[in-house]
């Protein structure tokens, strides 16, 4: 069988040095994250985690863009201790192509991947645009999402750029193969951890029942690919204590959900057909770019 995690390896820009993989976590169903242990508010606050959104690592360029129709968070990451400064964009939107281009540009970066977290219904992704910009940046969108890109990650898949790696966690649950990307383990890793949540996850709120980010250190950063408040970052601490949908009990939590009342959003009928063919509409392109 085809492995994904070699392939995304070998086309990685440095071989990473030996480490030893971290297995996937188990996926925790909402009944279970029911019983799991979390801490009261007063032993969170009083945790010896730290809380502070310190500088991750020296070694990790870290950019957190944003979108203002759809509301959507594009995070920029690369390894700028790499010759080449290998960067990877995790949800890129189409409008905010440009921009994102322009940037890697200035900062003297090599883009290797435009990653999605899922299949999105809310906004065009700019992966399919940015590859026609950039032929050597290969799109990246998870297995079950059954949409087409170079390739194709699973759950335990560790994608590299320079040494810096990011694990692929499955979290479905707002769409079928949403996954979670989530900054490696390791001392030469950034610290805390960062999890680029897509919609499973978001601040004060989820698109999603099944909660394995919660096995995560409570000191993981939370990236969402939206905030519709102003927040921009939280960490698994403080939505296991916070967030008013997952400190609820099961029955509740399924009464939120099933009365949000979300308008249908705006761009659904244009964007998830295109979101299936890497964000491109026109049948040329897409035979070029996916
Ligand atoms: N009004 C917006 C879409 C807003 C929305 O539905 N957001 C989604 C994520 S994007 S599909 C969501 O899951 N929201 C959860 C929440 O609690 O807000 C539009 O028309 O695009």
């Amino acid at each position: 069988m085809f492995n994904q995690l070699r392939f995304i390896r070998a086309v990685s820009f440095l071989s990473p040095s030996s480490r030893s993989k971290s297995a996937a976590a188990p996926s925790i169903s909402i009944e279970k994250l029911q019983n799991c242990i979390r801490p009261t508010r007063s032993q969170w606050l009083t945790g010896s985690s730290s809380y502070t959104t310190s500088s991750h690592s020296s070694k990790l360029l870290f950019r957190q863009l944003f979108e203002k129709e759809s509301y959507t968070y594009t995070y920029l990451l690369a390894d700028v201790s790499h010759p080449d400064k290998p960067a990877l964009l995790i949800d890129p939107v189409d409008k905010t192509a440009d921009r994102d281009l322009a940037l890697v540009k200035e900062l003297g970066l090599k883009l290797i991947y435009a990653i999605n977290t899922h299949v999105h219904a809310d906004h065009v992704t700019g992966t399919g645009l940015i590859k026609t910009k950039d032929p050597g940046v290969k799109s990246v969108i998870s297995k079950a999402s059954n949409a087409k890109a170079d390739l194709f990650v699973e759950p335990g898949d560790e994608i590299y750029f320079g040494d810096l790696f990011l694990e692929v966690r499955a979290t479905p649950g707002h769409t079928v193969g949403c996954v979670t990307y989530v900054t490696g383990e390791g001392s030469d890793q950034p610290q805390p951890r960062m999890a680029f949540t897509g919609d499973a996850l978001l601040i004060r709120g989820c698109g999603r029942t099944d909660f394995q980010i919660f096995t995560l250190p409570e000191d993981t950063f939370v990236y969402p690919a939206h905030d519709y408040k102003g927040f921009t970052v939280s960490t698994v601490g403080e939505e296991m204590v916070y967030n008013p949908r997952l400190t609820t009990d099961q029955e509740t939590f399924k009464d939120i959900m099933g009365n949000l009342k979300l308008a249908y959003p705006k761009m659904i009928d244009i964007a998830l057909p295109a979101n299936k063919v890497c964000g491109l509409q026109d049948v040329d392109a897409i035979a070029k770019a996916c």
